[in-house]
C-alpha cells in the first residue's frame, strides 16, 4: 500500500511531491505517480525515485491518500475510469480547481472528500493552500492541513464557495506577482538598466517584501503600514503610487479575482 498515489504528474502534482519529499513527509517508495505521458513519468521516476504507472486503477486500488491531480476538463473521465477500483478506506483529495466535491461523490460513491487548492511555490516549500473536507473527512482534514503547512502555509475554509475565492487568491495568485516581476523587469529595461541587474533587483525586492511582510506581521504591523514607511512625503514612491491609484490598480485587482472566482465556478460544471 503507497501512503500517497497521484493521478495525474503535471506541473502541481510535481510541486506537491518535491515538496513533501524535501519535507521527508512521506519516502520516495511510498509515493506513486500516474500519468498518460511517459515522458513526464520517466521525470518522476529520475528526478524523485518515486513508483509510476500509466495504470490509474491500479494506483488507486493502492493508496492511503489519493489525490486527483489532473485538470478540471479531464476529471469526469479520470473519475468516471477509476470509480470501483479505490482502496476502500482511501482519502480522496483534489486539487482540481471547481470541481466540487459532491461532483466526484456522484461518481466514486462514498468517501472521505478533500478539496485543497495549493500553489506551485509548493516546490521550494513556501506554498500557500485552502482546504476543505466534506463530512465524512473532518478528522483527516487537521493531517492533511499538517502536510500542506510542512510544505508552506495552510488554511482550513468554513464552507466549498470559499475555495472558488482560494482558487483566485493563492492558486492562481502567484502569476499575478510574477507578471509583476516581468512588467518591473522591462520597464527598468525600458529606462536603461541591463537585464541581468534589473531581474536580480526586482527578484530580491519581491523577495524582500513578502520576507518583511511576513516578520512583520508577527508584531501585527500590515502590508498598508510597511507602504507608508517606503512612501516619503513628496519622493519617489509617493510619485509611482499615484499613478497606480489613478489608474484604478485596486479595481483591476478585484477585476481579475473576481473573473478567476467566476471560472473557478464555471469549472464546476465540467
Ligand atoms: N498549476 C497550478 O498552479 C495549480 C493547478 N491546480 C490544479 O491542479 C490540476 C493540475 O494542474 P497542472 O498540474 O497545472 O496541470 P498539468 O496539465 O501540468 O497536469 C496534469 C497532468 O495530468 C495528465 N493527464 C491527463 N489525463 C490524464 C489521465 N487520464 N490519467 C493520468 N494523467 C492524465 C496530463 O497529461 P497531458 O498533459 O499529456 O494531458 C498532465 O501531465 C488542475 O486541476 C488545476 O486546476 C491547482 C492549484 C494550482
Ligand atoms: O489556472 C488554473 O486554472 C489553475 C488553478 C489555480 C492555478 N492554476
Amino acid at each position: 500500500m503507497y501512503k500517497a498515489g497521484f493521478i495525474g504528474g503535471g506541473n502541481m502534482a510535481e510541486a506537491i511531491v518535491k515538496g513533501v519529499l524535501k519535507k521527508k513527509i512521506y519516502k520516495p517508495n511510498e509515493i506513486i505517480v500516474t500519468d498518460i505521458s511517459s515522458q513526464r513519468l520517466d521525470c518522476f521516476s529520475r528526478d524523485y525515485g518515486v513508483d509510476v504507472s500509466h495504470d490509474n486503477c491500479e494506483a488507486s486500488s493502492q493508496c492511503q491518500i489519493l489525490f486527483l491531480c489532473t485538470k478540471p476538463q479531464s476529471m469526469r473521465g479520470v473519475l468516471n475510469g477509476i470509480a470501483g477500483n479505490i482502496s476502500e478506506s482511501a482519502l480522496i483529495v483534489s486539487i482540481a480547481a471547481g470541481i466540487r466535491i459532491d461532483f466526484i461523490e456522484e461518481i466514486l460513491g462514498s468517501f472521505p472528500v478533500i478539496r485543497v487548492m495549493p500553489n506551485t511555490p509548493a516546490l521550494c516549500g513556501a506554498g500557500a493552500a485552502g482546504i476543505y473536507a466534506n463530512k465524512a473527512a473532518q478528522k483527516e482534514a487537521a493531517n492533511l492541513e499538517a502536510v500542506f503547512n510542512s510544505i508552506g502555509k495552510a488554511v482550513v475554509v468554513e464552507t466549498e464557495d470559499e475555495i472558488d475565492i482560494v482558487t483566485a487568491l493563492s492558486g492562481s495568485g502567484p502569476a499575478y506577482f510574477f507578471l509583476m516581476m516581468e512588467e518591473m523587469i522591462a520597464s527598468a529595461q525600458e529606462l536603461g538598466l541591463d537585464y541581468d541587474s534589473a531581474k536580480t533587483l526586482t527578484l530580491q525586492t519581491a523577495f524582500g517584501a513578502a520576507m518583511l511582510a511576513l516578520e512583520s506581521d508577527k508584531e501585527g504591523v500590515t502590508p498598508a503600514r510597511l507602504r507608508e514607511q517606503v512612501t516619503s512625503p513628496g519622493g519617489t514612491t509617493e510619485a509611482a503610487l499615484k499613478v497606480f491609484q489613478r489608474d484604478q490598480f485596486g479595481a483591476i485587482v478585484l477585476m481579475a479575482m473576481e473573473i478567476a472566482r467566476e471560472r473557478s465556478k464555471e469549472l464546476s460544471g465540467k
